[in-house]
């Protein structure tokens, strides 16, 4: 059993703008239940999937997939800061492996993670630095977009990498399911908001606790029934959630990138970590998901699942 998947929503809003008490202590419940499950797991590796949010890809440079040879928390949101221990050769061994396999991943000495890479580093470790990561990055938020079947091909690409370590690797997606919370677009984007996607690293505090308020104030509208965003659709999670238990990733292969947005607003792109880490677990062979939570929440803006699988 070298390989574990623990895949999860996040959140900003969680702590932040929290629903009702039942619902949270319902979460944490099932977050404990992941933790225990990784814990039991002990794994000497950690391969994250994660999006980011503009913190640390920006339109300067965006690359769909990178690997990090070196990363670091920008400690967005009130999550912690600083580097990750990130095990360096084996992110230079994964991302040569991905190269053969066909797949053009980029590769940074300086990766900058957000929320999307760092909290469920959180939800699974007591610390950034608990456990050696290897962080890979897919672009799901800036378009263009390849095709999510491409999200597919790096999984199973990063698969084939990790089997051959031989070691306990955890692999972990972070992000989705449905959801559109207010993530800026180049294309419609005012020109202070383009100059901040193109250059906005390292905000000032000012800027981030603006920037944050802003996600906090639309989490309460959404949540009241207002504002502009697409809203949450369990039917389509359900979909998802599915097609990716039973190893069906031709379920979602096919699929444009508007039938995501569509079906899950803008940011359902996020989905694709889970695609990658699923197909990462299958390169092993046949696999069963061993726990599954949904829960619609609009208080997190999110269609908020966690699932943990192992080999058959
Ligand atoms: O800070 C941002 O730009 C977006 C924040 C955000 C909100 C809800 C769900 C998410 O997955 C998410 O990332
Ligand atoms: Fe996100």
């Amino acid at each position: 059993m070298p390989l574990a998947l623990c895949t999860t929503s996040h959140s900003p809003l969680i702590g932040l703008h929290d629903p009702d008490p039942q619902v949270r202590a319902e979460v944490d419940g099932v977050l404990a239940e992941a933790r225990a499950f990784v814990t039991g797991f002990a794994p000497d590796l950690v391969v994250v999937f994660a999006p980011d949010h503009y913190n640390g890809f920006l339109y300067d440079m965006m690359p769909s997939f990178c690997v990090g040879a070196a990363a670091s928390s920008v400690g967005d949101y009130g999550l912690p800061s600083g580097p990750l221990d990130v095990d360096r050769d084996t992110a230079y061994a994964i991302a040569t492996a991905v190269l053969d396999a066909g797949v053009d991943v980029a590769v940074s000495e300086d990766m900058q993670v957000d929320h999307g890479l760092v909290q469920p580093l959180t939800f699974l470790f007591a610390s950034l630095t608990a456990v050696p990561v290897v962080p890979v990055f897919i672009n799901c938020v800036a378009e263009p977009l390849g095709p999510a079947v491409r999200a597919r091909l790096l999984g199973a690409a990063v698969g084939e990498a990790v089997r051959e370590l031989g070691r306990r690797v955890l692999v972990v997606g972070s992000g989705g399911l449905s959801h559109d919370p207010p993530v800026p677009r180049l294309a419609e984007a005012p020109p202070e908001v383009v100059e901040r996607l193109k250059h906005g690293r390292n905000p000032t505090r000012e800027q981030r606790a603006q920037r944050e308020g802003r996600t906090i104030a639309a989490a309460r509208d959404f949540a009241a029934g207002r504002g502009p965003f697409r809203p949450l659709n369990p039917a389509w999670d359900a979909l998802v959630l599915d097609s990716l238990a039973a190893g069906d990733f031709a379920a979602l292969d096919g699929r444009g990138n508007d039938w995501f947005v569509e079906e899950g607003g803008h940011s359902a792109h996020e989905v694709r970590t889970w695609i990658a880490a699923y197909a990462a677990l299958a390169a092993q062979g046949p696999y069963e998901v061993r726990s599954r939570y949904y829960r619609a929440i609009p208080e997190w803006f999110a269609g908020f699942a966690t699932t943990t699988a192992l080999p058959r």
